[in-house]
């Protein structure tokens, strides 16, 4: 299980501290930043990480910025990313388990350290079910092969 980890300087601070976790459960993460808190643009960042789930360099993706809300929307725009914008552990568990969510969003403006770090172990740890659950995932995928280029 490898994890692709990007943020905007809104999401830094906790992307950062999201890294130590990952690293003391021996998860391999490649982040694809930013790197300080001087101000940069949330898609840049957001794209690099949905780019590195679509094409395999990474299994799923977490992505960080201020409010989570511009990153979700924005890896959400990358065909075959379901991107979850989440800030409690029922929604975490749900969103693998139902909606295979393949990238999650978190705010780092208003969510505190250890509950994102709850959030994640809740999503990572959860399954995706499949039955009825599939064929709603499919119908994303419809929706993304009539809107999506
Ligand atoms: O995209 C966002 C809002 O939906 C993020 O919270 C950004 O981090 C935020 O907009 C950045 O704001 P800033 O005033 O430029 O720090």
């Amino acid at each position: 299980m490898k994890i692709g980890i990007g943020s905007d300087h809104g999401g830094f601070e906790l992307k950062e501290y999201l890294k130590e976790y990952l690293k003391k459960q021996n998860i391999e993460y490649i982040d694809y930043g930013t790197n300080s808190l001087e101000s940069v643009d949330y898609p840049d960042f957001a794209l690099k990480v949905a780019e590195g789930v679509v094409n395999g360099e990474c299994n799923k993706g977490i992505v960080v910025c201020g409010t989570g809300i511009g990153v979700s929307i924005s890896c959400n725009k990358v065909r075959g990313i379901r991107c979850a914008l989440l800030s409690d552990t029922y929604s975490a568990r749900m969103s693998a388990e139902h909606n295979n969510a393949n990238v999650i969003a978190l705010g780092g403006r208003v969510i505190g350290k250890d509950l994102a770090v709850e959030i994640v172990s809740a999503w990572l740890k959860s399954e995706f079910l499949g039955g009825r659950h599939e064929r709603r995932i499919n119908k994303i995928s419809d929706i993304e092969a009539k809107y999506m280029l």
